[in-house]
């Protein structure tokens, strides 16, 4: 008989440190950090402005190189990776930030098309018409054809969700996803993402500030001074 099929965490971090700047300017901003994501698992990564959670999001979703410690995102190593291997990486990540960065003279539908123009794998109509579905998903089909400036920022930051998660992504990574959002359209935003991301099986990782949204997650991961200290939901 088979042995089952071991499955990998799709973040596995552990000791990593991270410093900006050389010399005497040198600030070390994380600080020994292990942290595990298992499938599906939804984590939301808090604490105070300076703590350190930007810059960990961005090593971990291959925005940036690692410095130092053992990391495996979606079983790429990432210490010494070269660039083209974190380009690649980065492709199969699911990015949300807290501006949208959605493209201002692109529809909606344009702007998730575009995502999975770097693949290659479809030709436009195909592009346009997984767009299409994706922003049916987060109930945006009556604004396809909709700029930016034309949609409210809980639906610009649908479209956003509709984009990360076109590509099937392995790992959803998301940095302050409700800054700009009221309380109620806030946590309406995030609930969509959770519950999009489970039907699919895609862990997430979230950064926030927003105390609102907390009981979304799975586990809340608490950080300070660029360490981890973990916190049970319960407790948080
Ligand atoms: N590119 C950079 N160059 C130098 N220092 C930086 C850079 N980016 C961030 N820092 C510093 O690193 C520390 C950690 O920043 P980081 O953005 O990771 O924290 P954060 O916890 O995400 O903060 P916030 O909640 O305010 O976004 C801060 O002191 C910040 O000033």
């Amino acid at each position: 008989m088979d042995a089952a099929p071991v499955e990998l965490s799709p973040v596995e971090l552990r000791g990593v440190n991270f410093a900006y700047g050389e010399g005497e300017l040198r600030r070390q901003v994380l600080r020994e950090v292990d942290l595990r994501i298992g499938p599906g698992e939804i984590v939301i990564l808090t604490g105070p402005s300076g703590s350190g959670k930007t810059t960990l999001l961005t090593l971990i979703g291959a925005l940036r190189a690692m410095q130092e410690g053992e990391a495996r995102v979606l079983g790429e190593s990432l210490l010494g990776a070269s660039e083209g291997q974190r380009v690649r990486l980065r492709r199969r990540i699911g990015f949300i930030f807290q501006n949208h960065n959605l493209l201002g003279f692109l529809t909606a539908r344009q702007n998730v098309a575009m995502s999975l123009e770097l693949d290659g794998r479809h030709s436009e109509a195909q592009r346009l018409a997984r767009a299409g579905q994706m922003l049916g998903a987060v109930g945006l089909s009556d604004h396809l054809e909709k700029q930016p400036a034309q949609l409210s920022g809980g639906q610009r930051q649908r479209v956003a969700i509709a984009r990360a998660l076109a590509g099937d992504p392995g790992l959803i990574l998301a940095d302050e996803p409700t800054a700009a959002l009221d309380k109620q359209t806030g946590q309406e935003v995030v609930r969509l993402l959770r519950d999009l991301a489970k039907g699919r099986g895609v862990p997430i990782l979230l950064v926030t500030h927003d105390p609102r949204i907390l009981d979304l997650a799975d586990r809340i991961v608490d950080m300070e001074d660029g360490r981890m200290v973990q916190a049970d939901k319960a407790s948080a």
